[in-house]
């Protein structure tokens, strides 16, 4: 056997932020053992340490993998995002450094749904102010601003896997859902698209934000915004910390131009349940408050940790890349007897010849090929003889442009 091929025993996981144990059965059952998992996020010195020796690595938001902290990791071969967000990692960084990333987009989107309609009924209720106030042993028995939830409109800001599932749940309750998203999308049930962003303002009773965080949505909802909002409308945002601008909210629920606001999500969230939090939306008895919670559900987290597991597991197995989402996609079938080399390169003309002429000059005959390119990254397997892996596998790395090569067996 090629002694280049890591063996199953010496492959490290580390997994941070208290991902479901489920995610560790996928991992041992696939016979890998190094497998450490801690429960929280850790401080940028301990993660780099950590990270010199890990080859795959599970986060959830609150890690940030930038290009300085992906720069300590030359061992990674795989991030797996424990999440939906995959905005907590530099994605070009990690392609360039031949570094895949995978996400688990849909297990925790009803979770987040079913919280934004929850809040929506409560908000339009007054219950967060009239809970506050009968925590400190006061009564506020009134139906003054209390409203029901049925033929209110919803606004969705974002129509994507969370939007259009909300809405569905609306409709249920007898809401006019309208939502606006930068793409044309299909509208649910009876929802409809509206004109623009002013246009879903003017016309939210409840506006609910699903955006990812991008450039394009960073304080998208600011003070002119808000302004633009119906007097008396609630907000709410379950997406991203980076997407309301949280001094001008607190400013609009002081002044009683908004009803009230639910906020799962903010600009700077503490790093672990020790720390404390810090805001100005605290002490409004108009807000609900709540830690990022919208995905952490037993049902959802259990999910996601199968679904991420298993990426990272048929990636290190086998090459297999789908759904990746920095990185070119390949779906490959098992090896039949052969050995596996998997080369990430630069896309840039030449790469592919260059490869190619390795294995002519080398005499070693190739069983079969997949090539997928994304971006600047190209991503290439290839099966051959047993005997000829360690040849190729070291003659592949001498190609320029190569950023990462592995052999399987
Ligand atoms: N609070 C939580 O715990 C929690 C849980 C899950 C997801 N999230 C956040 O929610 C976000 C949305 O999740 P999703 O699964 O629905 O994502 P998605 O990618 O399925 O949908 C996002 C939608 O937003 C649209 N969009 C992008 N930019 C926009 C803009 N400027 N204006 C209007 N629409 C725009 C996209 O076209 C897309 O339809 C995630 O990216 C994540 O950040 C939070
Ligand atoms: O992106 C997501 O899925 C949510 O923000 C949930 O993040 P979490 O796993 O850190 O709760």
């Amino acid at each position: 056997m090629s002694k280049t091929s890591l063996d199953k025993s010496k492959i490290k996981f580390l997994l941070l932020e208290g991902i479901h144990p489920s995610a560790v059965e996928v991992l041992r059952s696939a016979g890998y053992s190094q497998i450490e998992a801690l429960s929280g996020a850790l401080p940028e010195p301990e993660l780099k340490a950590k990270l010199a020796e890990v080859h795959f690595l599970g986060i959830r938001s609150r890690t940030q993998l930038t290009r300085e902290v992906l720069a300590a990791a030359p061992k990674l071969v795989a991030v797996g995002c424990f999440c939906i967000g995959t905005n907590q990692v530099d994605l070009e960084a990690a392609a360039e450094q031949g570094v895949a990333v995978f996400n688990a987009p849909y297990s925790n989107t009803r979770s987040v749904a079913e919280l934004v309609l929850a809040e929506a009924i409560l908000l339009l209720r007054g219950v967060p102010e009239k809970n506050a106030v009968a925590h400190r042993g006061g009564w506020l028995k009134s139906a003054d601003k209390s409203y029901e939830i049925r033929g209110k409109t919803l606004g969705i800001v974002g129509y994507g896997s969370i939007g259009t599932q909300l809405s569905v749940l609306a409709e249920g309750l007898g809401m006019q859902v309208l939502f606006h998203d930068v793409v044309a999308k299909l509208p649910l049930g009876n929802a409809r698209q509206a004109a623009n962003l002013p246009a879903l303002l003017a016309q939210s009773d409840v506006l609910s934000l699903h955006v990812p965080e991008l450039p394009s949505t960073e304080w998208l909802i600011g003070a002119a915004e808000i302004a633009a909002m119906k007097p008396g409308a609630v907000l709410i945002n379950a997406s991203r910390g980076s997407v309301v601008v949280i001094e001008a909210l607190a400013e609009a629920l002081r002044s009683g131009h908004l009803l009230g606001a639910a906020v799962d999500v903010f600009p700077e969230e503490p790093r672990s349940n020790q720390d404390t939090f810090e805001s100005p939306l605290r002490g409004l008895d108009r807000v609900i408050l709540t830690p990022h919670i919208g995905g952490s559900t037993l049902e959802a987290q259990a999910n996601i940790g199968l679904e991420v597991a298993e990426k990272l597991v048929k990636y290190s197995d086998n090459g297999t890349s789908t759904s990746a989402v920095n990185f070119p996609e390949v779906a490959l079938p098992g090896q039949r007897g052969q050995h596996r080399i998997l080369h990430v390169h630069r896309n840039v003309p030449g790469v592919l010849s260059q490869i190619n002429r390795v294995f002519s000059e080398q005499e070693i005959n190739i069983a079969a090929q997949y090539l997928q390119t994304r971006g600047d990254i190209g991503y290439v397997v290839i099966d051959v003889d047993a005997a000829s892996s360690e040849l190729a596998l070291e003659q592949l790395a001498l190609v320029p442009g190569t950023l990462r090569s592995r052999v399987l067996f």
